[in-house]
């Protein structure tokens, strides 16, 4: 065989290798899906609401919901739902939420895409996801769904620790210890998730630290353009 020859057949066999390579992955997240239960075919608009422990997240969801039409799904509820459910992973779950650690994403985004599935709405506000880079890119990877924006919370340590302090929802993690793991825990993992989705001109930042009302004209500034389209 001459060497052109061999330069020939050498490309032909790496294309087909490539392209069994890229069919294989096709299957995979495929399967992925199916394995999750996901929405293979329902197309959704999601909203990341992202922020700090305690920056007023799941209050200003509520005024969302009240106002636009979004389903609110907190996946910080979903994991302490699973616990009470009874699950095997209960304990796991109960564990990492005591010492403010992520857990893992298989986990969580399983929760969420059933939360999705089930749900009749199109439009959701998912709040405390992604919670760290493995958050963001194994949900983007097994739902292909890119969020329309991130509404970032944006508060000062102080002004969050003394929210969570006196929450008074019985929660376990409210406690100091955990709190301050937990804004470690944002501050290393979560932070750098907003900066990327702001390197692409997704973040809607919000000034979390002044009154429940004065936070809520911020985002209804940012949602009603977007409802505006829609109507015109
Ligand atoms: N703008 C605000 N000013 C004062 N208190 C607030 C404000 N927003 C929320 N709170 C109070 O702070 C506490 C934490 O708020 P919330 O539960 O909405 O925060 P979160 O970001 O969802 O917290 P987490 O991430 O821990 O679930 C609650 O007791 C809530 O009533
Ligand atoms: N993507 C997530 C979200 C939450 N957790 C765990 O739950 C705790 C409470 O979350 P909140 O959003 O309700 O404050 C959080 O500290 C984590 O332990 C998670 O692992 N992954």
């Amino acid at each position: 065989m001459g060497l052109q020859q061999l330069h020939c057949e050498f490309r032909y066999r790496f294309s087909r290798f490539a392209a069994c390579m890229q069919q294989h992955r096709r299957q995979e997240r495929a399967e992925i899906r199916g394995a999750g239960s996901l929405p293979t075919n329902k197309k959704v608009s999601v909203i990341f609401v992202l922020g700090g422990p305690g920056s007023g997240k799941g209050t200003q969801c509520a005024n969302i919901v009240e106002n636009f039409g979004y389903t609110h799904l907190s996946a910080g509820d979903l994991l302490r739902a699973e616990i009470k459910s009874g699950s095997e992973n209960g304990t796991m779950i109960s564990n990492m939420i005591k010492e403010g650690k992520i857990v893992p994403s298989e986990v969580t985004i399983k929760l969420l895409q059933r939360a999705i599935q089930e749900n009749g709405n199109d439009k959701f506000l998912i709040d405390g996801f992604p919670r760290n880079e493995e958050n963001r890119a194994a949900f983007e990877s097994v739902t292909g769904i890119e969020p329309e924006f991130v509404l970032f919370f944006d508060c000062p340590e102080e002004e969050m620790e003394r929210r969570l302090l006196g929450r008074n929802q019985g929660r376990e993690d409210d406690n100091i210890d955990t709190i301050r793991k937990r804004f470690k825990v944002f501050l290393e993992s979560s932070l750098p998730v907003i900066e990327y989705y702001n390197s692409k001109g997704k973040v809607r930042k919000i000034d979390a630290a002044k009154p429940v009302g004065e936070v809520f004209e911020a985002v209804k500034a940012v949602f009603a353009p977007a409802v505006e389209k829609v109507a015109a």
